[in-house]
């Protein structure tokens, strides 16, 4: 299969500083690729590149085969793109169902009309108490988005994400700063996203046990360099991901 998103030699510098080394990496469909590296490794460098929050110095990005390098963050959202951030998506003074539903509207190209209310969009109300409902959120419809927890924002977030129906869906380290019992909750929305065979997820994330549940291939960056990459189990072995992570996350990694 072809491959949904490539970077080809992909590098950025900041002044003497690389900190993405000429990357070359396909993804493809189907495949949910985790992205491991110690601290300063530049993995989210590399999602900036691959989402166009950040130019590249050198190398070339492409999606679906078409050359994104020069092209900024919206057109590649416009390409299927979709990267969950950590929760700079949220409209924070508006409540829960505001947010699904400007991310339903956004993803339907439905704007804002005095003629053709939202209430007169069955199928959209429909499907952002879907997305509601799918994240456990149903019951904080009217909660403004800023006084939720971290982990609902996280999961509101997810929703968000969900409501676009991203091809490719991008997230940085999803469960950062939840609590143990609501990682699972995020994680069980990420495997159902990936149950969509067309649809191609990148997954930075620090926590070995995450990446062993959901990953069907890990890539490994080392000081902006791609170190390994492979199929799970053979790369945790690996000798370039025991030492990456020995004294930097000590049991993680085993
Ligand atoms: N805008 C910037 N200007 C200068 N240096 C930067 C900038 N962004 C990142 N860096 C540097 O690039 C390197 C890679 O950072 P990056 O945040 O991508 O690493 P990371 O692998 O995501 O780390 P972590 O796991 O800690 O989040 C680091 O040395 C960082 O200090």
């Amino acid at each position: 299969m072809s491959p949904s998103l490539e970077t080809r030699g992909l590098t950025v510098r900041f002044g003497g500083h690389v900190a993405v080394d000429h990357v070359t990496c396909a993804f493809r469909p189907g495949e949910l690729t985790a992205i491991v590296g110690p601290n300063g490794a530049g993995k989210t460098t590399y999602f900036n590149l691959i989402s166009g929050q950040l130019r590249a110095s050198d190398g070339a990005v492409a999606i679906f085969g078409r050359d994104v390098t020069r092209l900024g963050a919206p057109e590649r959202t416009r390409l299927g793109l979709g990267r969950a951030f950590q929760l700079t998506n949220l409209f924070p003074q508006l409540a829960v169902a505001e947010n699904v539903r400007l991310a339903v509207q956004a993803h339907a190209g439905v704007h804002y009309d005095m003629r053709r209310p939202w209430r007169g969009r069955r199928d959209l109300i429909d499907k952002a108490e879907a997305v509601l409902g799918s994240v456990g959120l149903g019951d904080r419809r009217g909660t403004q988005a800023a006084a939720l927890s971290h982990g609902d924002q996280r999961k509101l977030e997810v929703a968000m994400m969900m409501a676009l129906e991203p091809k490719i869906a991008m997230f940085d380290e999803p469960t950062a700063g939840m609590s143990v019992d609501e990682v699972p909750v995020v994680l069980d929305l990420i495997a159902r996203l990936k149950s969509d065979p067309t649809r191609t997820i990148l997954l930075v994330e620090h926590k070995m046990d995450v990446v062993r549940s959901l990953a069907d291939r890990i890539v490994v960056l080392v000081n902006g360099r791609l170190a390994a990459d492979g199929e799970p189990q053979a790369v945790i072995a690996s000798a370039v991901v025991q030492e990456a992570y020995l004294g930097i996350a000590p049991g993680k990694a085993a």
